[in-house]
């Protein structure tokens, strides 16, 4: 059976950190320990005085530094258990993140964008609290109830067989509660998601809105949101208010029902609930103290339940299906050499679904130098083609050959050697003008950008700006045109062997198409191009490939 990935990131973090690891087991272990003893020292102070003994002061001081240590050892549980929850999540948010760049592009295709950031953000944030507010602090928390009980059935068996019957109550109350406050949260959290999305909302169609007088609309439906918000929080404060006084009720009620059967003076009842003045003061905290636990582990046991719906998320995304191996002995001077066509589609049968076919048995070749336009109706596959040579894709038989080599074999470190890839629209990453044109490759040094700029064009634009090309990009940076400029400027700055374009000329108006097909012109100089573009076919000649 397959390893789960996310076991192999906790395994490893455990491995990584042993000394963290052992940290935690003792600070539980003395945390559960320490917690039982304070009342114990109390018992024997009060003993004491009740006799007319003096009390030592070591005793004192010792009760003091009890309380003091259960502190100490809870407190440095939980921040043991941060740090921890923090590797974790680094773990866990690397590992992820070597998946996402090992899967295929159709992954993104069908997968929402905001599905996948949940994954990074709130999947592996339940994870993290999984082990600093979950099964660790649960376990230690069951300790201390079952060590409780334990004593107070050596100190008074009539309290504990109360309390034993009382605590499934007290529990089964708990939860109830907790479950509601959660459903309450959870209608709040969404009620906060509608009340923050209506502001960018409004703001992006606030033309709209004004044009077609929406204002009153807008205003309502936002007051909508926020009355339910109102309404889950007033939900959130009322069991929030309602459940500490019970519990603090029912505690009082225990130690008094407790105090007045060992009072009663009874021989039967006595046998069961008698006790001493000191056994009594130990046991009345020992009552109290059986409540916040249980009150934890319910808490406890929501944080697991929840965690596990993302921990089965997150395994789901670490094993889908990654991108097909390259072949890493491929280089580029190699692949040059060879007498082989640069392209080559031999019986290409494509499709995307199982079902469907959208090349049928296509062949054509391309020789290093020439100017091709594939053409053919919307939907015939053109840009389908694009993704094949790219190695996006696999076929589904026949072979797509780049001089002889199979284009999905080819490994990413030559890639952007060979292609040269200008989409319909611009891609903005976020950074300077500069590292729009290198994405940040190493290997592309600023002349070589400002070399490709010039080829474009643009070279004049970027420096007229006030830091040049270090100035960061925003989309109001440059026109549509300038924009397409960028891209050409981008696909050429490492100065490809081939050199692909995607209609690119289609959403410009005739003076900036003339622009962009001159600067087209000049960066095809001593490449093999391939275009879907009518219009550059027209500008620039060339061989028309038809996909009929
Ligand atoms: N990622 C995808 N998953 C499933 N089907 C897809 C995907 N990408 C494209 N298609 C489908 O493949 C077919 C061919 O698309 P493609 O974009 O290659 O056509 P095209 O010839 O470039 O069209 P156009 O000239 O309109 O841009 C279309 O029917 C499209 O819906």
């Amino acid at each position: 059976m397959k390893k789960s990935g996310l076991i192999q990131v906790i395994r490893n973090v455990f491995k990584l950190n042993k000394l963290l690891s052992f940290g935690i087991v003792m600070t539980v272990i003395g945390a559960v320990i320490s917690a039982l003893l304070p009342p114990l020292v109390l018992e024997r102070i009060v003993n004491l005085l009740i006799s007319g003994n003096n009390v030592a002061f070591p005793l004192v001081i010792s009760y003091f530094a009890l309380l003091a240590l259960t502190s100490i050892f809870d407190s440095s549980r939980e921040s043991l258990l941060v740090v921890f929850g923090q590797k974790i999540t680094h773990g866990l948010r690397s590992k992820l993140c070597e998946k996402l760049s090992n899967l295929p592009a159709d992954t993104f295709v069908k997968q929402e964008p905001g599905t996948i950031v949940s994954r990074f953000v709130n999947d592996v944030d339940t994870v993290e609290s999984l082990f600093t507010s979950g099964i660790i602090s649960m376990f230690a928390d069951a300790c201390k109830v079952i060590s409780i009980f334990a004593i107070l059935f050596v100190k008074n068996k009539g309290l504990a067989f109360v309390l034993l019957l009382l605590t499934p109550l007290v529990f089964i109350f708990t939860r109830v509660v907790q479950k509601r406050m959660l459903a309450a949260q959870i209608a709040n959290r969404i009620a906060v998601g509608k009340v923050t999305n209506h502001v960018p909302e409004t703001m992006k169609c606030i033309r709209t809105i004004h044009s077609l007088r929406k204002e009153k609309y807008m205003r309502e439906v936002y007051d909508r949101h926020i009355q339910d918000c109102y309404n889950a929080v007033e939900k959130t404060n009322f069991y929030d208010a309602v459940y500490s006084p019970i519990i603090l009720i029912v505690n009082a009620f225990v130690v008094a029902v407790i105090m007045l059967l060992s009072a009663s003076g009874v021989p039967g009842i006595q046998t069961f609930f008698g006790m001493s003045v000191g056994t009594a003061v130990a046991v009345i905290n020992y009552i109290s103290s059986v409540f916040a636990p249980l009150e934890s582990i319910g808490m406890e046991i929501q944080t697991i339940q929840s965690a596990v719906a993302g921990v089965e998320r997150i395994d789901e995304f670490l094993s889908l299906e990654e991108r097909f191996e390259t072949d890493t002995n491929i280089d580029l001077n190699t692949l040059m050499e060879s007498n082989r066509a640069c392209v080559e589609l031999q019986n290409v049968t494509f499709g995307y679904e199982p079902n469907s076919t959208i090349l049928s048995n296509l062949s054509f070749a391309i020789n290093t130098g020439e100017q091709i336009t594939l053409s053919g109706r919307t939907g015939a596959g053109k840009s389908t083609i694009f993704k094949l040579l790219l190695g996006q894709y696999k076929v589904n038989s026949g072979k797509v050959l780049l001089y002889g080599q199979d284009a999905s074999r080819l490994p990413d470190n030559i890639k952007r050697k060979f292609f040269g890839y200008v989409e319909q629209h611009f891609r903005m990453i976020p950074g300077t003008v500069l590292e729009q044109i290198t994405l940040y490759d190493k290997s592309i040094s600023r002349e070589m950008a400002e070399k490709a700029a010039s080829t474009v064009g643009l070279h004049s634009t970027i420096s007229k700006l006030e830091q040049g090309y270090d100035t960061p990009c925003t989309s109001a940076l440059f026109s549509q045109g300038q924009w397409q400029l960028l891209s050409i400027a981008r696909a050429i700055a490492s100065e490809p062997k081939l050199l692909l374009l995607d209609e690119i000329t289609a959403n410009l108006d005739a003076d900036t198409e003339q622009t962009v097909l001159q600067a087209l012109k000049r960066a095809s100089e001593n490449r093999t191009v391939i275009s879907i573009s009518h219009r550059l076919y027209q500008h620039m000649g060339g061989r028309e490939i038809s996909l009929s």
